[in-house]
Formats: C-alpha cells, structure tokens, sequence
C-alpha cells in the first residue's frame, strides 16, 4: 500500500531520517519506535507530505507521491490523526465530523448535493461518532472537550475520512486510563477490516504489545530493526538500545520517557 525508498531528510548538516526503506500493507499495523529524536515524527511527516525529502521517494499503491503535497496525499489515501491540530474548535462535535464526511463525498463547495444528501451526510457522521462513544458531545464546542475526547474526535474524523493508509502518532497520549481502551479498540476494529495499512508511533509499550503486527525501529534517522514484535523486541538491539535491559523489558517498561 505504502512505501519509502532510500527516504532522506538533513536539517542543515543533521540527517534526521536516514535512508529509511520500508513497506506498509494493508491489514498490517506497523508501530515505530525507538528513542527521542530518533527520527519517527518526521519519518511521519515524509510520509504524509509535511516535509519534502532531501532524496529518496514516498510510493503510494506502487505511485510515486514524493512530490505531493499533504492535501494532495490526504486525497489519494493517506489520513493522518494529527495531535489536535485540525479540529475547528469553535465548532460542534458533529460538525467537526460532518466535515469529514463532506470532504470524503466530495460535497465539500457543491451546495446542491450537500442539500441533497444533507439527511445522509449527517446519519453518517452520527455514525462516526457513536464509533468513538462521543453520541453523547454530538453538540458540544469541541473547545469545550477534554483532552481524551478531543483524540477520540481526531480518530472519529480520521475514519469519515475512509483513507487506506492510517496513521496515528501515540493516540493515547494525555489519555485518561478510562478512555485508552475505547481508542485501542478502535484501532483494533480498523486493524480487523484488513483493508488498510496501519502506521503507529507509540512510546508505551503496552500499547504497542496490544496492536503491533510489526516494528520497525528508529535510531539516528536509521532503519535498525524491522520485523515480527516478539523478534525485534527480544533482538539485543533494541534491548541494549532503547530497554536498557532484558529485566526492564520484562517488566514492560517505557521504550523511553
Ligand atoms: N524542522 C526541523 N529542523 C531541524 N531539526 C529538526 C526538525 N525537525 C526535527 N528535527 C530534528 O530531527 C531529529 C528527529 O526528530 P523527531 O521529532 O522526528 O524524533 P522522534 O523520534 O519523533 O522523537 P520523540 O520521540 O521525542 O518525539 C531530532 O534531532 C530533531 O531535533
């Protein structure tokens, strides 16, 4: 579904990612770890169009998108769940995913179908909503929201978005330990569709325990592991590198922070 080739970017004389050949197929999570600054985020952001690369290419369903830009690829099938930077805070929570929706029927400036599929567009973003337990916030500001329902909303405007490559950076972050599990089982339900490809950047171990099929691992910029999670995560890189020891890693301990 996805891929990188040879993925590069340098800040002045710093190689933030370095090389970094991948593929991501559908029905697979792939979780990126490793240390800070190792480069994942902006792995991400040449991934999903945020920052050109030095060199190397993005290839969506074997295409060439390193030239895209982040709206262009959010339209051919890359959704990103931002960290609550594209919500209209001023307004309701079901606007908010109605949005989406529109965007995705391609109603968005076209008045006469959005009048004409006005009942549906709504219905579905009810839908979306009820998928991430917000039914209940429908009209509420999403100013006015907690920070865990504000995540919740990203994952619900991520889904009306239907793209075939989802990516989340560390969606339960802030999270209260009530509201993890509503957000780990939606990415199990999107996971269980085996349609799309899955990119996670998670800290907590066990989040990623619970949803990787694979890891890959960051170090530098570098690509230093790829694989299984029980093989890349007992593999002596990542125990020396980023768990410190094989009793930490037992004891399920932070990759970092
Ligand atoms: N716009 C930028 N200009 C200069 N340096 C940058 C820029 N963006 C990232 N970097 C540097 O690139 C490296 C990788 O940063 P990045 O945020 O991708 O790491 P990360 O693995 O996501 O870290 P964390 O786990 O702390 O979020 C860091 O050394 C960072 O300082």
């Amino acid at each position: 579904m996805l891929s990188t080739r040879g993925l590069t970017i340098r800040f002045g004389g710093h190689t933030a990612v370095d090389n970094v050949s991948a593929d991501f197929h559908a029905g697979q999570l792939t979780v990126i770890v490793g240390p800070n600054g190792a480069g994942k985020t902006t792995y991400f952001n040449l991934m999903s169009g945020q920052l050109p690369a030095t060199s190397g290419q993005v290839l969506l369903r074997g295409e060439d998108i390193t030239g895209s830009g982040p709206a262009a690829r959010t339209r051919q099938g890359i959704g990103r769940a931002f960290q609550l930077t594209n919500l209209f805070p001023h307004l309701s929570v079901h606007e908010n995913v109605r949005l989406a929706v529109q965007a995705r029927a391609g109603a968005g400036m076209k008045l006469w179908s959005i009048w004409s599929s006005h009942k549906e567009l709504i219905e579905r973003a009810e839908h979306y909503l009820q998928r991430v337990s917000l039914g209940a916030r429908r009209d509420t500001p999403v100013a006015a929201l907690s920070h865990g329902d504000k995540r919740k909303l990203e994952v619900a405007i991520l889904l009306a978005l239907e793209p075939e490559v989802m990516m989340f950076d560390e969606p339960t972050a802030g999270m209260s330990v009530d509201e993890v599990p509503v957000v780990l089982d939606l990415i199990h339900q999107v996971k269980a569709e085996r349609n799309k490809a899955v990119l996670l950047v998670e800290h907590k171990m066990d989040v990623v325990r619970a949803l990787a099929d694979r890891i890959i691992v960051l170090h530098h910029g570098a690509l230093v592991a790829d694989g299984e999670p029980a093989a890349v995560m007992s593999s002596a890189i990542v125990q020396e590198a980023y768990l410190g020891t094989a009793q930490a890693a037992a004891q399920g301990a932070a990759i970092h922070d």
